[in-house]
């Protein structure tokens, strides 16, 4: 899979050169690209934003610069055979367009769904907004090359695109194959069956006078296993029960329904 991001702090984005995406990377897994938005101003001061048409509070980043950007990231990975625009029929993976996956608070809300879905396409693009957000005329433009997904962590409002870049990368990064070293752990975690996940305890088994639920210590793997089922059903009904609404009830067995 190959990444781009395009930003005016790249610095932001070294966290991404760590743990197990920066293995990736250096295993060939995952090929990640940061580029500096202010490489394309087109003025010596560099400049990348502007005032709102219409009035109004703070800057607008200007549209020049970022279709500049977004083409030499098209260029590139045509360049590199990772996008479509090949002369040749390619399979049809290769052929589909970089996806463009702009953060902002009024994209659609990311989740481990989104995350698995974006995992098998072969072409992301970041691209992290400042200010108050990018000229819209950007995203038309680009809906002619890309795929674009305004896309939103959530209902909270950041300084900018990076720190939820970080997160999706990781998101979708750690489900690509090869980057975790156990894909078992991907199994049983949050929301991989729509449920959250169960405690999980480890020695010593007293802990300052705090024990550990005894079927753990059974070595009955039915009860245990139905232990943990009951207990996300649990926690998931009483933290997230927006969760349990969404659930296809195929997903639940006739234990299931008994909690
Ligand atoms: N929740 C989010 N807030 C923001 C703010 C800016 Br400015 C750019 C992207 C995002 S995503």
């Amino acid at each position: 899979m190959r990444l781009d991001v395009v930003s005016i702090f790249p610095e932001y984005l070294a966290a991404l050169d760590l743990s197990l995406i920066g293995k990736a990377r250096r295993d060939g897994l995952l090929e990640l690209t940061v580029t500096d938005l202010r490489n394309y101003a087109t003025d010596r001061h560099r400049t990348v934003d502007d005032t709102p048409y219409g009035g109004g509070a703070g800057m607008v980043m200007k549209p020049e610069p970022w279709a500049l950007a977004l083409q030499d990231v098209l260029d590139r990975g045509a360049a590199d055979g990772h996008t479509g625009g090949a002369e040749e029929p390619t399979s049809p993976a290769v052929n589909q367009r970089p996806v463009l996956i702009v953060p902002s608070p009024a994209g659609q809300v990311f989740t481990q769904e989104v995350a698995r879905e974006l995992s098998e396409r072969e072409h992301l693009v970041f691209a992290c907004g400042r200010y108050e957000g990018i000229d819209e005329r950007v995203i038309e433009w680009a809906r002619e090359s890309f795929e674009v997904r305004p896309m939103s962590l959530g209902d909270y409002v950041l300084n900018g695109g990076e720190v939820a870049v970080l997160a999706m990368v990781e998101a979708i990064g750690r489900l690509v194959p090869g980057v975790i070293g156990n894909p078992e752990s991907l199994v049983e975690e949050s929301h991989s069956d729509g449920l959250l996940e169960y405690p999980v305890y480890t020695k010593p088994a007293s802990w300052r006078d705090r024990e550990i639920p005894e079927v753990l210590l059974s070595g009955h793997h039915g009860r245990i296993a139905r232990w943990r089922r009951d207990e996300q059903l649990r926690r998931t009904a009483r933290r997230r029960p927006d969760l349990i609404e969404d659930l296809d009830p195929a997903l639940l067995d006739k234990q299931d329904r008994d909690v």
